[in-house]
C-alpha cells in the first residue's frame, strides 16, 4: 500500500505512544531517520498532520518535513515559513477561563499553543465532564471550534480540519503525484481518513478498534514503526 502513496502521518498516538503530559513525548533519531528514508523512497510525498502547532512539531525535530499543524490550520514546507492565521483574542479569553477553572485543581493542565488552547484532564479524569461542559460553553460564547481529543478539550478557530489539510496538500506538489494514505489514532484523524478515501486512497486506524472511516488498522505505535520500516526496505 505504501508504493505510490502520498503518506499523511499523525503524531501523538501514531508515531509516538501517548504520554502522561504533552511535554512527556520523545522523538528518537531512529524515527526521524526512518521518516527521511521513507520520504526519499516516496519522492518527497510524506507529511506530518497533527493537532500540535508547527512550532512544536519543529521543536520536536520535524523541521525538515512538510507539516500541517493545529488540525489543518497551519502549514509549512520543509524549513520554510509558517502559513497560519493570527491568534484570535477569543483564544486568549478561553485560555484565561481554562486557567481560572484548572489552576487550583491538581492534575489538570492548560496547554497554550500558537493559535489554540487545550485543557488536559489525563491527570484528573474526575474533572473530564465539567471540563467538557466549560469548553463547550466557551466555544459557543467566543465562536471557537471545540476539538475533543484524548483526555483533552481544545478550542481553536474553525474553518479547517485534518480533512481540509489533506485536500490542500493533495492539490500541490509533491503530494498530488500519489494516492493518499492517512495513518492516525484519534477522533481528529477521522476527517483525514475520509478525505483520503474521497481522493481514492485509504486510512489506517492505530489502536483499539472502533467505528472508523479507515479501511485498515494497526494495533499500536510499534506496529506503525514496523509497517513504515517494511515500506523502506521493500
Ligand atoms: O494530532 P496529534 O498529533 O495526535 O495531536 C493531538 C494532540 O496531542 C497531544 O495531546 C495528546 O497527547 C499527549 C502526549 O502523549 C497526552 O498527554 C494527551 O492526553 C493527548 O490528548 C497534544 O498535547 C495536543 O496539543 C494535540 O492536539
Amino acid at each position: 500500500m505504501l508504493d505510490g502513496a502520498s503518506l499523511f502521518l499523525d503524531f501523538d498516538g501514531t508515531l509516538t505512544p501517548i504520554a502522561a503530559t504533552p511535554d512527556g513525548v520523545a522523538v528518537d533519531q531512529d524515527l526521524l531517520r526512518l521518516l527521511e528514508r521513507l520520504r526519499e523512497r516516496l519522492d518527497g510525498r510524506l507529511a506530518i498532520v497533527s493537532g500540535r502547532s508547527v512550532a512544536t512539531l519543529r521543536e520536536l525535530g520535524f523541521s525538515p518535513f512538510l507539516l500541517a499543524g493545529t488540525h489543518g490550520l497551519e502549514f509549512a514546507r520543509p524549513d520554510g515559513p509558517v502559513e497560519a492565521p493570527d491568534r484570535p483574542a477569543a483564544v486568549d479569553a478561553a485560555e484565561a477561563a481554562f486557567h481560572a477553572f484548572a489552576d487550583d485543581k491538581s492534575g489538570l493542565l492548560v496547554e497554550r499553543k500558537s493559535i489554540s488552547v487545550g485543557l488536559h484532564f489525563r491527570g484528573a479524569p474526575q474533572w473530564g465532564e465539567e471540563a467538557g461542559g466549560l469548553a463547550a460553553d466557551l466555544a459557543a460564547r467566543h465562536g471557537l471550534q471545540l476539538q475533543p481529543g484524548k483526555m483533552l478539550f481544545e478550542l481553536r478557530p474553525g474553518g479547517a480540519d485534518k480533512g481540509s489539510a489533506v485536500h490542500a496538500l493533495m492539490s500541490r506538489a509533491p503530494m498530488k503525484a500519489g494516492t493518499p494514505l492517512f495513518i492516525g489514532d484519534d477522533v481528529t484523524d477521522e476527517e483525514g481518513f475520509a478525505a483520503a478515501a474521497e481522493l481514492g486512497g485509504n486510512g489506517i486506524l492505530v489502536g483499539t478498534p472502533r467505528e472508523t472511516r479507515a479501511g485498515f488498522s494497526l494495533e499500536q505505535v510499534a506496529a506503525v514503526r514496523h509497517y513504515l520500516q517494511q515500506g523502506v526496505s521493500a
